[in-house]
């Protein structure tokens, strides 16, 4: 490159092993949030970002998912590889490539690096986490490393301020002398034996410029040899998830009162001052009431999310992956699918796009087809309204709550049924297709870090509250309109839902529903409940307050109780573990699997399940009851 150059935005690609960190950096550089965590994988798409250096170059910074090479195998790793060869639709082929390597894990990351500088472009690595590698006494002769290398080398420490200083400072180097741009690229997807020989060069270099700690890191080991136990470790695992549920009820207690008694409050006070009439009861009944009732499961989500972000950061999710792998085997579950799963008790969303770390297509399907049974966020205020109002909040053996229980067991089934599907997915449509092995290297223990945990928590808060002020809010206006028109006509003696086109609509479903304990109640709140499932809780409080009035609305749960019998209540609940009951998961698997095919399936066998599922239920309980 001459002077003349014009002085558009530098390209920069993010490249390295899973989890070594290159999210954190690009965070770091771009001050962006995008989601790091403590296993590898966790990039499945391309994110680019700008920033400037000290100079004030301004850069364009692209993040790719992990690979180990660009042999490419997994739709993720193939983006990497596109966007390395500079074939990625959208994006110039970058500069440079900025190669991350996590400093206590070289092995690989340098063979990653030799294999990289075949493509031909200018280059410089990133010794990251180098904070882990010196602790542990970890030293490197970083001058031999970027001679035996041909690249600049730097260290980083991508988690601390000031930790990445190094790195802008010899960017701006670069920028202003740009290296010498090899001759054309001799890369062609390596075979194993060049891979080979890759490894023993790089094994090579390592010898020669960086020294080991005569004492490795024992604490991951000796925390291992007991979690990782093949008796005692699922113990744990399942001690973990217990405490975790146990936690989402008694934790939650106080502040969901006070946001309560904040709603009861407000529409305490819209009584008072507005009129009687039309609008009072939209604003109260409508919009305090159907909102108000989803925005009470605000703590219990973010007691949630906070064990989950903690645990991943700890390291300790891939742990479960681990532990897990021998019973997602037999269910004909790749063990990539865990961390998808796992992301799936969040949002299937996030989940289905997580699967793009198995590279077998017929392994993703199968991941794919099974993540919406997973326990999303999104039933847990149905869970929690209906579990309230109907199992007795009573302690069991004098140290569990009921409740607890009662939840931890819907989210067993849904597991359970999961790995049902998955089986038997696997007989049906790829009966002669053996699952390949697991092969997941796990990450070091770390402590989490707070700030990290709480940029977790907020995002996931505001998530929650953006759905609650967006399709919430517009789906309440919706079935307010629907309960409260047409009007009741002179001298009614019903109340005035009864009149309404909710009641129409909710009436006409009765035959389908009946069999399975439904009433027309619960029909209105399920059909926009298909949008999204907390959708049912805000619409079910809609309804009941304007069938009952204010005090109904108050005590959504005590109304509950009284209207509905037990089989019912048992029975929505069954359906709810099952039911499709969200448009945008579907749309997802339709962009995911490319075509409407796999929707189809989805959509149909969790219809089918819901309802074989809800019937049952209902039936057993009412024998039993009668019995
Ligand atoms: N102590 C320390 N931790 C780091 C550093 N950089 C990243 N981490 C942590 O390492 C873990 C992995 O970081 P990510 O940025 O998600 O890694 P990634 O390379 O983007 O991983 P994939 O997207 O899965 O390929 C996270 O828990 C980070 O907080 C560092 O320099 N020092
Ligand atoms: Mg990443």
């Amino acid at each position: 490159m001459s002077a003349a150059e014009p002085v558009g935005p530098w390209h920069l690609a993010l490249v390295g092993n899973p989890n070594c960190g290159k999210t954190a950096l690009f965070n770091a550089l771009t001050g962006s949030r995008q989601k790091v965590a403590n296993y590898p994988g966790v990039t499945v798409e391309r994110k680019s970002g700008q920033f400037q250096t000290p100079s004030g170059r301004s850069v364009h910074l692209l993040d790719l998912p992990g690979t180990y090479s660009l042999r490419a195998r997994s739709p993720d790793e193939q983006v990497t590889r596109d966007a390395v060869l500079g074939k990625l639709a959208g994006e110039s082929a970058p500069d440079m490539l900025l190669c991350v390597a996590d400093a206590t894990n070289l092995r690989i990351a340098l063979r990653l690096v030799l294999e990289l500088k075949k493509v031909g472009r200018p280059m410089m690595l990133a010794l990251n986490m180098i904070d882990i590698a010196r602790k542990r006494g970890f030293e490197f002769d970083l001058d031999r490393l970027s001679e035996e290398l041909g690249i600049p080398v730097v260290t980083s420490t991508a988690v601390r301020r000031g930790g990445v200083e190094d790195l802008v400072g010899r960017m701006d180097a670069l920028i202003a002398a740009p290296p010498a741009k090899a001759a054309a690229g001799t890369w062609a997807v390596p075979t194993a034996s060049e891979l080979r020989a890759t490894q023993r060069e790089a094994d090579r270099i390592l010898a020669a410029a960086v020294k080991a700690p005569g004492r490795p890191d024992t604490l991951t080991g000796r925390l291992d040899t007991v979690l990782l136990h093949p008796v005692f470790g699922i113990v744990i695992l399942l001690a973990v998830l217990f405490v975790m549920f146990q936690a989402v009820f008694t934790w939650a207690q106080p502040a969901m009162e006070g946001i309560k008694a904040g709603f009861e409050a407000l529409g305490a006070l819209v009584q008072a001052y507005l009129p009687e009439g039309l609008l009072q009861s939209f604003v109260q009944d409508g919009v305090i009431a159907g909102v108000g009732s989803v925005l009470v499961f605000l703590p219990q989500i973010v007691i949630l999310f906070f064990f989950i972000l903690v645990l991943e950061d700890l390291g300790y999710l891939a742990r479960a992956a681990f532990l897990m792998d021998r019973v997602m085997g037999g269910a004909g579950l790749h063990g990539r699918a865990f961390i998808p799963l796992l992301s799936s008790f969040a949002c299937a969303i996030p989940g289905i796009m997580a699967t793009r770390v198995i590279d077998n297509r017929r392994d993703r399907l199968t991941t794919i087809l099974v993540a919406p049974l997973m326990t999303c966020s999104a039933r847990i205020p149905v869970y929690v309204l209906i579990i309230s109002a109907f199992v007795p909040d009573e302690e069991v053996l004098g140290l569990f709550s009921l409740q607890g229980l009662v939840m931890f067991g819907l989210y067993a089934i849904g597991i359970a049924s999961a790995l049902l599907v998955s089986f038997v997915a696997k007989r049906l449509f790829w009966r002669d297709h053996p699952t390949e092995p697991f092969m997941l290297e796990l990450p070091d223990y770390k402590l989490p870090r707070p700030k990290s945990v709480l940029i977790g928590l907020y995002t996931k808060a505001m998530m929650f509250l953006k759905r609650a002020g967006t399709t919430i809010f517009s789906m309440m206006v919706l079935i307010w309109f629907l309960a409260s028109f047409p009007r009741p006509p002179e001298g009614a003696t019903e109340p005035a839902i009864d009149y309404s086109l909710a009641a129409w609509i909710g009436k006409a479903l009765e035959p389908i529903t009946a069999p399975i304990g439904f009433d027309w109640h619960i029909n209105v709140a399920l059909v926009p409940g298909m949008a999204a499932r907390e959708v049912a809780v805000a619409a079910l409080g809609t309804v009941y307050a304007i069938e009952g009035g204010a005090e109904a609305a108050d005590k959504i749960g005590a109304t509950l109780a009284q209207s509905w019998s037990l089989a019912t209540a048992l029975a929505l609940l069954a359906w709810y573990i099952f039911a499709p009951q969200c448009a945008s998961t579907l749309a997802v698997i339709r962009r995911e699997t490319g075509g409407w095919r796999w929707m189809a399936v989805s959509f149909g066998y969790m219809i089918a399940l819901a309802y074989a599922a809800a019937f049952v239920t209902y039936n057993v309980t009412r024998l039993l009851a009668a019995g």
